[in-house]
């Protein structure tokens, strides 16, 4: 199953998702993105993300090498496809954290995935999370909150909205949410086998 995490920059996608891996015990697996943004001090080259220049991502586009890529705030951001596949094959989930345009174009391209939108419980915790984890300049805090705006206006294209009150919350109702759409294939895998004469 391919599950989408989307929501605005700072609402705490990230916090939520290493939260969800140390409980997590299915296999599942979260896919890395490239990136052409700088690191962050304490960020990894193949951990946090893939950093690259806008010349090898542009490379990257061009030879398909992308399931997905967007510009945001001035750099490019996108979802190897190749890792994307292989983790698919081999049974497992897998995870993206992404915004908004990119999940779109996952949904053209993959519908059965799951899309879970998660928002801040109103824009001043936005922003006050923004600045208190203090990685970005107060221009660039300006430019992703306008983003923002716009970003929550897609909530309506997701499947799910879950709110990040309180991080264990948010995690155990996207558990939930990933549980559920584990049964309902599981059904119409079972009920689909049954009509087709095939043991489950
Ligand atoms: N439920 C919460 N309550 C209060 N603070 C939170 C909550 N969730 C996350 N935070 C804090 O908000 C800040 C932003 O979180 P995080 O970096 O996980 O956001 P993000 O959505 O992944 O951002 P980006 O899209 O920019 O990578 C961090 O300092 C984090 O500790
Ligand atoms: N479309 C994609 N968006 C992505 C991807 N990886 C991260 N992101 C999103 O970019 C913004 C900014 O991230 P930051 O690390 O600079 O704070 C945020 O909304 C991320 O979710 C991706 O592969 N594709």
């Amino acid at each position: 199953m391919l599950i989408v995490l989307s929501g605005p920059s700072g609402v705490g996608k990230g916090t939520v998702r290493k939260a969800m891996f140390a409980n997590e015990e299915r296999d599942f697996v979260y896919s890395i993105s490239m990136t052409t943004r700088k690191p962050r001090p304490g960020e990894v080259d193949g951990v946090d993300y893939y950093f690259r220049t806008r010349d090898e991502f542009e490379h990257e586009i061009k030879t398909g090498g992308m399931l997905e890529y967007a510009q945001y705030v001035d750099n490019y951001y996108g979802t190897p496809l190749k890792y994307v596949n292989q983790t698919l094959d081999s049974g497992k989930d897998v995870f993206l954290e992404i915004e908004v345009n990119g999940a779109m174009q996952v949904r053209e391209k993959c519908p059965n995935g799951v899309f879970i939108f998660l928002t801040p419980p109103d824009l001043g915790a936005l922003r006050q999370r923004l600045e208190g984890r203090g990685s970005e300049a107060s221009s660039v805090i300006d430019k992703r909150l306008v983003q923002a705006r716009e970003e929550i206006k897609m909530m309506q294209n997701y499947d799910y909205a879950v709110v990040n009150d309180k991080v264990p919350l948010a995690v155990e109702r996207i558990q939930n949410i990933i549980e559920s759409e584990h049964l309902r294939v599981q059904r119409v895998m079972s009920q689909y086998e049954k009509m087709i004469g095939v043991q489950a």
